[in-house]
């Protein structure tokens, strides 16, 4: 368990976290989501205290990171690549962190199974790709036995079959019970891990929400219906709070405000012939930039494909 209460870190000038308020539960992934420089980096840092907050607090699992006395084994974290020994074999650097912390030999051999390294075990971790280094550092992160995982991008560098190998370990982390805190620019991912999320805009508490309740916030689903007659099923469809919309001419039509199986329902009551009906859910992605448009910091210029166009 994650919690932070008005947690709030100011670097002279500029508020990275301002005032956070958020509890991430065991038992579930969580994903972390916010533009570039929404302080989610930050966050992670003051949660494993590697940066102190300017107010407010963050606990794991009841207690602030240093203040327990054994804290691999409370919350094992993946920031940005860590720095490893260019020079030492991932068997190695994992059994020196073993070592400091009292975690037992055999546990290295079950970190390097669980994260697929056997073969590159003794390899220098100096010659190792980007997505071994992300396998070596979530097995890092894993030494402990941790209650509380944190993942910061932990798909980065990943080939597809390392993206999958993530998601279904986040699943299979929180499926045991733990908390699982995982930060991604990848909606589409998170769409498909994710059960609860923190949304995070310029420091600042922007959601903490399900998936699903941020989708339907952000139009919820909108139904596609191709008619004989679209003018008499505009009319049979109109209430408060429904929107119909399609092109002059069009037997297409765009529904919000009604399920698929309303309007099938209606469409048979006034004797309307359908083609189609459709329901079109609203993506993640969407949802997300409809919510941070505001908060976005830095805006990519769309002019060289602007010109394209
Ligand atoms: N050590 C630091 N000194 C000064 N400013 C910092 C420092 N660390 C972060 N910041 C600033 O704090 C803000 C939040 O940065 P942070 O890296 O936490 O965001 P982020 O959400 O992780 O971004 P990204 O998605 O790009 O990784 C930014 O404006 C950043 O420039």
């Amino acid at each position: 368990m994650i919690e932070a209460r008005q947690l709030t870190k100011r670097y002279g000038e500029t508020t990275a976290v301002d005032g956070l308020e958020f509890t991430v539960r065991p038992g579930s992934v969580t994903g972390f989501l916010g533009p570039n420089g929404a302080g989610k980096s930050t966050t992670m840092r003051m949660i494993i205290g590697l940066d102190a907050p300017t107010s407010g607090s963050v606990t794991v699992n009841g207690k602030r990171y240093r203040e327990h006395t054994a804290p691999l084994q409370e919350v094992g974290a993946l920031l940005e690549a860590k720095s490893i020994h260019p020079g030492r074999s991932a068997y190695n650097h994992l059994l020196a962190q073993a070592q400091t912390h009292g975690i037992p030999r055999r546990r290295v051999d079950e970190v390097i199974e669980l994260t697929g390294l056997q073969s590159v075990a003794k390899k220098r971790a100096g010659q190792f790709s980007l997505g071994m280094g992300q396998r070596l550092g979530i097995a890092a992160a894993l030494l402990g036995d941790p209650a509380t995982v944190m993942l910061d991008e932990p798909v980065n560098g990943l080939d597809p079959e390392g993206v999958l190998w993530i998601r279904n370990l986040l699943i299979g982390l929180a499926a045991e019970g733990r908390t699982v805190f995982v930060s991604s620019h990848l909606m589409s991912e998170m769409a498909l891990v994710a059960d609860r999320l923190i949304i995070v805009g310029r420091g600042r508490l922007l959601a903490d929400t399900s998936v699903e309740d941020l989708v339907r916030q952000a139009g919820g689903d909108a139904v596609r219906v191709a008619t004989a007659d679209p003018a008499g099923l505009r009319d049979a469809l109109a209430a408060p709070g429904v929107e119909v919309v399609g092109q002059a001419g069009s037997e297409e039509l765009e529904v919000t405000g009604l399920s698929a199986r309303a309007i099938g329902t209606t469409a048979a009551e006034h004797g309307i012939a359908l083609y189609e009906l459709t329901t079109i859910q609203v993506s993640l992605e969407a949802a997300f930039m409809d919510l941070t448009r505001d908060d976005v910091v830095y805006h990519g210029t769309t002019e060289l494909a602007e010109r394209a166009a």
